[in-house]
């Protein structure tokens, strides 16, 4: 574990954080475009959906975990962090005083997992607004102030390359998992692939990010660390004693014909394959939910989301948590990571077949990423539609659950449709 942290203007590295949250008003924010306008290039973040959620940027503090423990090192570090803390917060909303935002590895090893407290987030919910200075030393000196930030550069002379596995290759380990599920203890095993993007210059995330949100506003736009996309699954949000999570697995592409779309959606709604897949995913979360919770709402049957490019079966599961004071948002995804929407069934074969035949580091791919406060509460969703920025290149990935019956071809097809949002959002 690792940490590091700016010292500000007015204190020492290890004083501990103080930070103010005054309320802002929502015509001042408007005034200034969007929340990702207020984004500079400085270690930008974001959660976003439907325009509301938050942003932030610079960096207060950080923590850099690996292996098995990264969940739970960096939730003693936030703990710590925050016990620490020195805070004025005047709108005592989920997501004011201060607050972390993190992106965790898919796979124990290696395994590269953050958690990072910015020197201002700006959030905003139905009419509230409100605005987080972070640093060190005296709180009088933290001067919460808004302004907008200079427009991101279009990426330059994108070309995109295969990644670990081409096509044929993939299709094959595809094939491959099908026959082992035929045989073995495994009923499903959700099979990744990723794509490479070279730019002419390092890539601005704020770019793909404007773009994501524009066109993906029903999902949660994401981005830090390098870490970006637009996911419809939330793995995990907890606020004020509720718990809830959005179980996704089943997937049909979209024709741009609604009609067409229309019917389709209900062929997925009665296909059993993709009924039986989403089935693994529900149980799974709720059987991960299920010790926190003192009562839970499972829906019997899921519904089917629509996304500009694909469809989901989606089912929203609920419950009371009993544990909230010992137990935060990032333990809860820690438990309910990885779920059969990302792993498989039953986990420990689905990620051991993964490590086999994927044949590629997922890196934080199908990790939690998301944020939480001090109290705990917070929202975490699964990094999918997603990439991982590095300079002029972007690293792309997108899976598939893979059942008994799956044909290759149309999973690569499916993963070529869940490609769609970032390999757009980096157009110009
Ligand atoms: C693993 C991904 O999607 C998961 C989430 C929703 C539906 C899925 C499916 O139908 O296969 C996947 O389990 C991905 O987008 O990379």
């Amino acid at each position: 574990m690792t940490t590091s942290a700016s010292p500000g203007p007015q204190g020492a590295i290890d004083a501990p954080l103080v930070a103010r949250t005054v309320s802002v008003d929502v015509s001042e924010l408007d005034a200034l475009g969007s929340l990702l306008d207020l984004l500079p290039p400085d270690h930008p973040v974001s959660w976003l959906r439907r325009g509301e959620g938050l942003v932030g940027w610079g960096c207060a503090a950080q923590v850099r975990t690996a292996g098995p423990a990264r969940f739970s090192d960096a939730a003693k570090w936030w703990e710590e962090t925050t016990a620490r803390s020195v805070v004025r917060d005047e709108v005592e909303e989920p997501g004011t005083g201060l607050v972390c935002f993190g992106t965790f590895a898919f796979a124990d090893e290696p395994g590269d997992s953050v958690l990072q407290v910015p020197s201002v987030v700006v959030g905003r919910r139905g009419d509230r607004a409100w605005m987080t200075v972070v640093g060190r030393g005296s709180l009088e000196n933290l001067e919460p102030r808004l302004s907008p930030a200079v427009a991101p550069d279009a990426p330059a002379g994108i070309t995109f390359a295969d990644g670990a596995l081409n096509s044929e290759e993939w299709m094959s380990a595809v094939a491959d998992a099908v026959s082992r599920i035929g045989g073995a203890d495994l009923e499903k095993v959700v099979l990744a692939r990723d794509l490479v993007a070279t730019a002419d210059e390092d890539v601005d995330v704020r770019w793909p990010l404007q773009r994501l949100a524009a066109a993906y506003p029903m999902c949660w736009t994401f981005h830090v660390d390098g870490m970006f996309g637009a996911t419809p699954e939330m793995l995990v949000r907890r606020e004020r004693g509720l718990v809830t999570s959005r179980v996704l697995a089943g997937t049909i592409r979209r024709t741009g014909d609604d009609e067409r779309d229309l019917a389709l959606a209900a062929t997925l709604a009665r296909s059993s394959k993709d009924l039986e897949e989403h089935e693994y995913a529900v149980r799974s979360v709720a059987d991960a939910l299920e010790p926190h919770c003192s009562s839970m709402n499972v829906p019997e049957a899921p519904f089917v989301l629509h996304l500009p490019n694909v469809m989901h079966l989606a089912t929203d599961v609920a419950g009371v948590v009993h544990d909230a004071q010992t137990v935060s948002s990032l333990d809860l995804a820690a438990a309910l990571h990885p779920s059969a929407a990302v792993g498989g069934t039953p986990t420990p074969e689905a990620t051991a077949l993964i490590t086999e035949i994927e044949r590629m580091d997922r890196g934080r791919y199908a990790g939690p990423v998301g944020w939480m406060d001090a109290s705990g509460d917070g929202e975490w969703g699964i990094a999918l539609r997603s990439g991982t920025v590095d300079g002029p290149s972007v690293r792309l990935f997108a899976g598939c659950g893979i059942v008994a019956d799956s044909d290759p071809e149309a999973e690569l097809a499916e993963a070529q449709a869940k490609f769609v949002p970032v390999r757009d959002s980096l157009a110009t």
